[in-house]
């Protein structure tokens, strides 16, 4: 075999998504192409028939951010013998598939699994869907929600109940799930089982009965976790001689096969070769494969009743598989279940090519990777010092933050994101304007522009805390202009107990150092979540930037008035360290509309042009230093400021925390 042949086909393995995620190497050639091939998969064909819909379970694991939700997957998924056991102590994360998220260990991407399990004599089909765990992911966890009837509610029984926790199981008893509480980590030393399961007592109202202790790493108790899944969460409804319904909640784009949706059948059977049709776009289809997550794609004959699977339908765009969409068969139309409200943006920024010139390879990679994150809104901008360049739209800063380091890590860009800021409303006389980049904000200090006023986006924040912390906590809040401030005790053990704080927090005060805050004035006990509740007016203004009194649009910013000194006095000092000294003297201010509110002036370098005299008249040194004043003021007015690239990126890395 020639070896250039056998690198073009290891390379076109490692290449093909659909078996990025497996470890090839050290797998040897041989085993790899028949990995690959219809035969091998085909061993693994389940034949979905086999289970009518009394044996399904639609689940999903909620918890917050690190309570294991992944590792018990992994358990689950290996106790039922859907993947291989892993060696002991190995954590294989196999839900986990993207690069940032086994790196961060964290998940970003909500994936779906179907397991078989005996039990009682009879085989059961469980179909897992993970969730993610931080607060900017919500959107995908109240997507896999919607395909389940039932959830583990997973907490880590070192940590006790977490703001995260309580905003998903709010989310899962509003969509009428089974909530099988469930108390991971007890091979820790530091675990309290007793008293954390007094916590849920109180924070969710569950019988600490109710409630099955394991430790996912060691896999102790998971048998139990399994036991209940059949036994407390109920089947699915719907009827397979029903016209067909079939749920639209997630997709990804295949390079081969298009649009690879994710669905749940609520009535009727799909089968290959079916003509389908969307409620949403009306855009009919024909079903070329389908079948169900193994983890990896198995193809099945059929999708039942209750069942979770994938299907590909020659669906070209991503835009034509729209998350909460019904999908019926062609010439039978079915009244469309109730879709998804839309992921809103809470967080915008500006994202720019280091090297203008790779504005249209951004731009692709950027609609490449928005085909799996659906919940980014992305339009063109361009700024003067920037160039050309999208503003994003996310759900958070961990959301921007993630999304970068895909942008980097999947399509190898470099980029300058700048400072994140939130959607304000201005009001004027006739109308009412949506502004998320400071650039377009109007000075609300000229009466011309006739602003009545400027509304802010309002979250309902809670935090859960030790009691000891609390005080430090309350001061953060109020630093962070909190409103409505209350708190009540979740436990009663002394100062270590657990608190619940509840304030009124301006979207904006979070979006830049309030997470870094609160994790080190807690020393990292304190975790924090939020809702949106709605918007209210703000005196905010705008601050503008200007380098030898021209204003740079790509700083400007939009800050509280009772914030301006402090935010214009410490931009200007930074500014003032980062940029480079100039031929002429060059001020730098801060500005809220005429006023001027901070300066620093960039001394310029003086050339020596007394040098080259020996001696002579003291009259002709003054000349030649005249001229260079003279020069120097010309300079000056004709002369503009550069900001180099690496400045802004230094500038806005270190703005995130001013
Ligand atoms: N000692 C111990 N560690 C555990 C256990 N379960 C999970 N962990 C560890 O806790 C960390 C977080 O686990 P993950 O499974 O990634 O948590 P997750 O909830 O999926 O996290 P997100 O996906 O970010 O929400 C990992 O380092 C795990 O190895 C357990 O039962 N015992």
């Amino acid at each position: 075999m020639l070896p250039g042949w056998r690198r073009a086909c290891l390379n076109i393995f490692q290449r093909h998504q659909k078996y990025a995620s497996i470890p090839w190497q050290g797998i040897p050639l041989a085993v790899r192409l028949f990995a690959t091939t219809p035969c091998a998969r085909a061993k693994k064909l389940v034949r979905v028939e086999d289970f009518e819909r009394d044996v399904i379970r639609n689940f999903s694991i909620i918890a917050h951010i690190d309570h294991g939700k992944s590792t018990l997957a992994d358990r689950l998924l290996e106790l039922t013998g859907t993947i291989e056991r892993a060696q002991k102590g190995l954590n294989q994360q196999v839900l986990d598939k993207l690069k940032v998220e086994r790196e961060r260990g964290i998940t970003v991407k909500a994936q779906t699994a179907s397991m078989v399990h005996p039990f009682d004599g009879r085989k059961y089909l469980l179909n897992l869907i993970d969730t993610p765990g931080h607060v900017d992911f919500a959107w995908e966890v109240s997507r896999s929600l919607a395909a389940c009837q039932g959830a583990l509610l997973l907490v880590d029984a070192t940590q006790g109940v977490q703001a995260q926790s309580i905003s998903v199981f709010n989310v899962a008893v509003e969509r009428g799930l089974k909530i099988i509480p469930v108390l991971n980590k007890i091979d820790l030393p530091a675990a309290q089982p007793e008293q954390i399961a007094v916590q849920m007592q109180a924070a969710f109202g569950i019988d600490p009965e109710e409630v099955i202790q394991i430790s996912a790493k060691t896999g102790k108790g998971v048998d139990a976790v399994l036991r209940a899944i059949i036994e407390r969460i109920p089947p699915p409804t719907g009827e397979a001689t029903a016209p067909l319904k079939a749920f639209l909640f997630d997709s990804s784009y295949d390079r081969y096969r298009g649009v690879i949706s994710l669905v749940n059948i609520r009535e009727g059977v799909l089968r290959k070769g079916d003509k389908i049709a969307s409620c949403y776009t009306r855009k009919k289809y024909e079903v070329t494969e389908l079948g169900i997550m193994h983890p990896e794609e198995v193809p099945t004959t059929s999708l039942r009743p209750g069942q979770v699977g994938y299907i590909a339908c020659n669906m070209k765009e991503s835009s034509e598989a729209h998350i909460g969409d019904t999908l019926h068969r062609a010439g039978v139309p079915v009244e469309p279940m109730p879709g998804f409200k839309p992921a809103k943006a809470m967080v915008y920024a500006g994202v720019y090519p280091i090297d203008s010139n790779d504005f249209l390879k951004l731009e692709e990679s950027i609609k490449r990777l928005t085909l799996t994150d659906r919940s980014v809104e992305v339009t063109r901008e361009s700024s003067t010092a920037l160039g050309q360049g999208c503003r994003l739209g996310f759900l958070g800063t961990l959301h921007m933050d993630v999304f970068r380091q895909r942008l980097e890590d999947e399509y190898d860009a470099n980029v300058i994101i700048t400072a994140p800021t939130v959607p304000y409303k201005v009001v004027y006389h006739d109308r009412v304007e949506t502004v998320s980049n400071p650039t377009e904000f109007p000075d609300v200090t000229d009466s011309t522009n006739r602003v009545v006023e400027v509304q802010e986006p309002i979250v309902k924040a809670s935090i859960i805390v030790p009691q000891e912390y609390l005080g430090e906590m309350m001061d953060l809040c109020f630093s962070h202009r909190a409103e409505d401030l209350d708190h009540r005790y979740l436990d009663s053990s002394g100062s270590s107990g657990r608190t619940i704080l509840t304030c009124n927090l301006p979207l904006t005060e979070i979006v830049t150092d309030f997470f870094d805050q609160l994790k080190s004035r807690s020393s990292g006990f304190a975790s924090f979540d939020y809702e949106d509740a709605g918007y209210q007016p703000s005196k905010l203004v705008k601050m503008t930037f200007l380098l030898n009194n021209k204003p740079v649009d790509a700083l400007a910013l939009i800050v509280h008035r009772s914030a301006e000194q402090a935010v214009g006095r410490a931009w200007v000092k930074k500014l003032h360290k980062i940029i480079p000294r100039q031929m002429f003297e060059v001020p730098i201010q801060a500005a809220v509309g005429r006023r001027i509110i901070a300066r620093e002036t960039l001394s310029a370098y003086r050339a020596d042009v007394t040098a080259g005299l020996y001696g002579g008249h003291h009259e002709r040194k003054l000349k030649h230093l005249n001229n260079q004043k003279e020069s120097k003021k010309r300079m000056k007015r004709v002369g503009t400021v550069d900001l180099p690239q690496e400045a802004f990126y230094d500038m806005l890395k270190t703005g995130k925390s001013s």
